[in-house]
């Protein structure tokens, strides 16, 4: 996506929302689109939350951004989706204690599915649609069953925050700096089944699974604790990942839009699967991706799999299509 003179609508439901009010910034700023790419930010939130978001709208104003050329609040998803070019789909019902999973997804499958029908109808023919709210993989799969009219390959959910902290965290272990760092993936569901793949992690070129403690010290250690991270943010802050979701938000949208792995290094997304590496189509399903810019992606063909890490996808897409078969009887 080169910049345009014709501004950019961009939806963000959830907007007053705690990743809503880290993302907003970055938008405004053109780190996202670039600083010379003009806005309209839609902001869609729900009746109860219609306060705090006019009190979010005042804050924008004040970033006195030259890119944002209009700014409207609304709580009509018709509204909120009309024409725009980028839907962000961050709104989501919250896990509240005790909830389980099936849970969580009766009640965002409502969510996902008008929201769908409504981008279909209203949104701009080619939007590229990025699904945040939890479970995100399979509200992916709800949007696309709902709004069939839609593009699959124009629909992803974020993976990047989990991508992000096993980055982070390798460069953490071996005192090196993320930039150094390539070769990483994360595999499947944005759960704590997601696989989050070190051992073909290189620093500066080079293989680092040994420095890292071989397949029995990730296995213990390093991958066990990016798929708990987020409880791990929960617990001591009280609150979930926020302002790591929105800079991932941020680079999701950059990598798949824009374009800016030109370095050759692949980064995590979570697209419709096409049956690469035995995961059969019906499932939105986290592999390495390389973007060349402009809503294009390619999944990396030429990972080999070895019984440890076979294990480890097994589980992530069985879990994965066990939330498709849920979603399904609950979409009927
Ligand atoms: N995929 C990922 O990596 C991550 C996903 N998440 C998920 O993102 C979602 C949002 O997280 P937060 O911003 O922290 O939650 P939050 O509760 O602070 O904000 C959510 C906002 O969505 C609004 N909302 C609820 N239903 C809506 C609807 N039908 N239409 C429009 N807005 C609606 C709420 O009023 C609220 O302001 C959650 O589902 C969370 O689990 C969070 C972190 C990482
Ligand atoms: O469970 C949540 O809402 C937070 C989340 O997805 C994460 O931190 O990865």
């Amino acid at each position: 996506m080169t910049a345009s003179p014709n501004p950019l609508t961009v939806t963000i439901t959830g907007a007053a929302g705690q990743i809503g009010y880290s993302l907003l910034p970055l938008l405004a700023s053109g780190s996202v689109f670039g600083r010379h790419q003009p806005l309209n930010l839609h902001l869609l939130e729900i009746e109860p939350a219609k306060k705090a978001l006019s009190g979010v709208v005042l804050e924008l104003e004040d970033l006195a951004s030259p890119i944002l050329k209009s700014i409207v609040p609304t709580t009509e998803a018709v509204e909120a989706f009309t024409n725009c070019d980028v839907a962000i789909l961050v709104g989501a019902f919250p896990r509240r204690p005790g909830m389980t999973r099936r849970d969580l997804l009766s009640k965002n499958i409502p969510i996902f599915s008008s929201h769908a029908r409504i981008l279909e109808k209203v949104a701009a023919p080619d939007v590229a649609i990025l699904v945040v709210g939890n479970p995100a993989n399979t509200n992916a799969l709800v949007l696309s069953r709902a709004a069939p009219k839609l593009n699959p390959r124009r629909i992803t959910a974020l993976t990047r925050l989990d991508h992000n902290r096993a980055v982070a965290a390798v460069a953490r272990e071996l005192s090196v700096s993320v930039s150094d760092v390539s070769g990483v993936a994360v595999w499947g569901n944005h759960s704590s089944t997601q696989y989050p793949d070190v051992t073909r992690a290189r620093v500066d070129g080079k293989p680092v699974l040994d420095r890292l403690g071989g397949h029995d010290g990730v296995a213990g250690q390093l991958v066990p604790s990016v798929q708990k991270r987020g409880g791990a943010v929960l617990d001591r802050r009280g609150a979930t990942s926020a302002m790591s979701a929105a800079a991932a938000i941020a680079d999701h949208l950059r990598s798949w839009l824009v374009g800016d792995d030109a370095d050759g290094k692949h980064v995590s997304m979570a697209v419709p699967s096409d049956g690469s590496y035995g995961v059969k189509e019906g499932v939105w399903f986290s592999f390495p991706v390389r973007c060349p810019g402009g809503g294009e992606y390619e999944i990396v063909q030429s990972v080999e799999f070895d019984e440890f890490m076979q294990r480890y996808i097994d589980a992530t897409k069985e879990e994965l299509f066990a939330e498709r078969e849920e979603a399904l009887t609950l979409l009927d």
